[in-house]
């Protein structure tokens, strides 16, 4: 057996040993019964579910569904097992080593994939009059969805057409028919920048849309990485040793050899449907909000036996578009911004703010020795993000002191609320892209897509000049460090 950040099936294997496992083996409905488990499994941090038996499995086994495939466990000491487990970490890692291993490739020379004859991918081939994406268990994952979202934890595969660039991203598409897709292509994400470029030359965009990948390979597919860089290489760089990837059916890209199922075929780019309503990443489903997206052909289906299908019922917290869309733009962000000579020591993005802030921590000294003042630091690292790609689902940027936690929520939300001056600390961002799957942008008083961004500051003035001047008055902020240190030796013998 492959080690579980290389091979999907390896990596469900992993959790079952993790006890981190439930296989469900009484039959479930894909029409809302899965989802409605799934969603209860990640609204408590529960195993993940395994539905072996689904209403409209075909005589191989084609599919079962893996739910929750990276979501949080409920025992804090493996909070992020999931997400370990992605990367070949120790189920006890912290979200800074897990968020720093997937920035580590940056620094090192990309590992090119190798291509291999075959694999498990290939144990069977279906063309369209073999397969009917209705007939098949396509989950509908809430009631109000515009469609059976068939796609939310595949990875799409698609080249720019000089072939010098193959982005890898999760994107969702939905069943329009019985062998054709429609799909979110949504700029300014890499699918809609390759897809535009095909429809320049005025050519249908070829794809393959592989489920079930090498779990390493689904982290990079949902983090921004720069544009032109092909994921491929950079995963191979990351856990140090190529890719195998295997040639398509019928077009000439290539996917994972050991992925669960793959449809292949080709993106219109000029026939659009209706796709959506969908229950977001932010917890809503909006009646009507539908809009024209991109009908993607299914020309062939290729899988392993009795594949699992990796779903993402995504919503309210805690599910992948929260574990990963968030944190893994953070990492970007925070690579961006060091990069740039900026005094940044982490990047991470609550879960508590539905994924739409990025805490930066700062490193005082290096901002006290530039000498600089609040409003050109913030715009500083305003223009940075807010006007490139990576920030583009964030929506506010807090600026943290060294004494904060950014990986913990409670550390954030006290410096925000106790140092940020409401309007005076905040520099707002009016003229640059916004998220329109944020309700209040969506749905809300101003344009969809333009501005509701601010940089907040939550730095007090000192520390910009002389540095901090308080104690926290907690346990750790006002004692000597031996009266704390004695506290901690006699906790028990005062009878705690
Ligand atoms: C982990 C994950 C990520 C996404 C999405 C999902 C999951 C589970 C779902 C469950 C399918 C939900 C959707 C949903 F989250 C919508 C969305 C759209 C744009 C940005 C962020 C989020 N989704 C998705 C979507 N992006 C769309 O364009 N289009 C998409 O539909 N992303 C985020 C995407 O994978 C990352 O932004 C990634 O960086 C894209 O790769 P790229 O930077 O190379 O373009
Ligand atoms: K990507």
């Amino acid at each position: 057996m492959a080690l579980a950040h290389m091979e999907f099936r390896a990596f469900v294997q992993a959790l079952k040993d993790d006890g981190d496992l439930v296989e469900i083996n009484e039959e479930c409905d894909p029409n809302l019964e899965v989802s409605a488990i799934i969603r209860k499994v990640v609204e408590h941090d529960e195993r993940a579910p395994l539905f072996n038996n689904l209403k409209g499995q075909n005589e191989n086994g084609l599919w079962r569904i893996l739910g929750a495939p990276n979501s949080l466990r409920s025992d804090q000491r493996h909070r992020y097992g999931r997400l370990a487990r992605h990367l070949n970490l120790p189920p006890t890692s912290s979200m800074k080593e897990i968020l720093d291993k997937m920035v580590s490739a940056k620094t090192v020379a990309p590992i090119p994939p190798k291509i291999v004859e075959t694999g498990p991918c290939k144990e069977f081939c279906l063309t369209p009059d073999q397969f009917d994406l209705n007939q098949l268990p396509s989950p509908t994952l809430h009631q109000a969805d515009g469609g059976k979202y068939v796609q939310t934890y595949g990875m799409f595969i698609v080249r720019s057409p000089d072939g010098k660039w193959t982005n890898w991203s999760i994107a969702r598409a939905m069943v329009h028919d019985k062998n054709h897709l429609v799909g979110l292509v949504m700029p300014p994400q890499h699918i809609a920048v390759i897809h535009r470029m095909w429809k320049e030359q005025g050519r249908d965009m070829p794809y393959a849309l592989a489920f079930g990948v090498p779990p390493a390979a689904i982290m990079a597919a949902s983090m921004p990485l720069p544009d032109g860089l092909t994921e491929a290489e950079y995963i191979g760089s990351m856990v140090h040793s190529p890719l195998e990837l295997v040639k398509c059916e019928t077009n000439d890209l290539f996917v994972p050899s050991t992925s669960e199922i793959v449809f292949e075929g080709t993106c219109s780019v000029t026939e659009t449907a209706s796709e959506g309503p969908f229950g977001e990443m932010h917890g809503y489903v909006f009646r009507g909000d539908s809009h024209s997206m991109p009908v993607y052909t299914v020309n062939m289906i290729t899988h392993r036996k009795d594949p699992i299908m990796p779903v993402s019922a995504c919503g309210r917290l805690t599910d992948e578009t929260h574990t990963m869309i968030g944190p893994l733009a953070a990492a970007e962000i925070g690579y961006i911004l060091k990069s740039n000579g900026l005094p940044i020591n982490e990047a991470f993005s609550p879960f508590e703010s539905q994924v739409t802030w990025v805490a930066l921590q700062v490193d005082t000294d290096k901002l006290r020795a530039m000498k600089t003042t609040a409003e050109a630091f913030c715009r500083q690292v305003g223009d940075l993000i807010f006007r490139g790609k990576p920030g583009s689902t964030i929506h506010r940027l807090l600026l943290v002191g060294d004494d904060i936690d950014v990986y913990d929520f409670k550390e954030v939300i006290w410096a925000f609320t106790t140092r940020c001056r409401p309007v005076m600390d905040e520099y707002s961002y009016e003229d640059v892209p916004g998220f329109p799957l944020i309700p209040y942008m969506g749905h809300g008083n101003g344009p969809a897509n333009k501005g509701g961004k601010l940089v907040c500051d939550c730095l007090l003035p000192v520390e910009y000049t002389t540095g901090k001047n308080w104690e926290a008055a907690d346990f750790k902020g006002s004692f000597p460090p031996e009266l704390q240190q004695k506290v901690l030796d006699r906790w028990q013998s005062y009878g705690f």
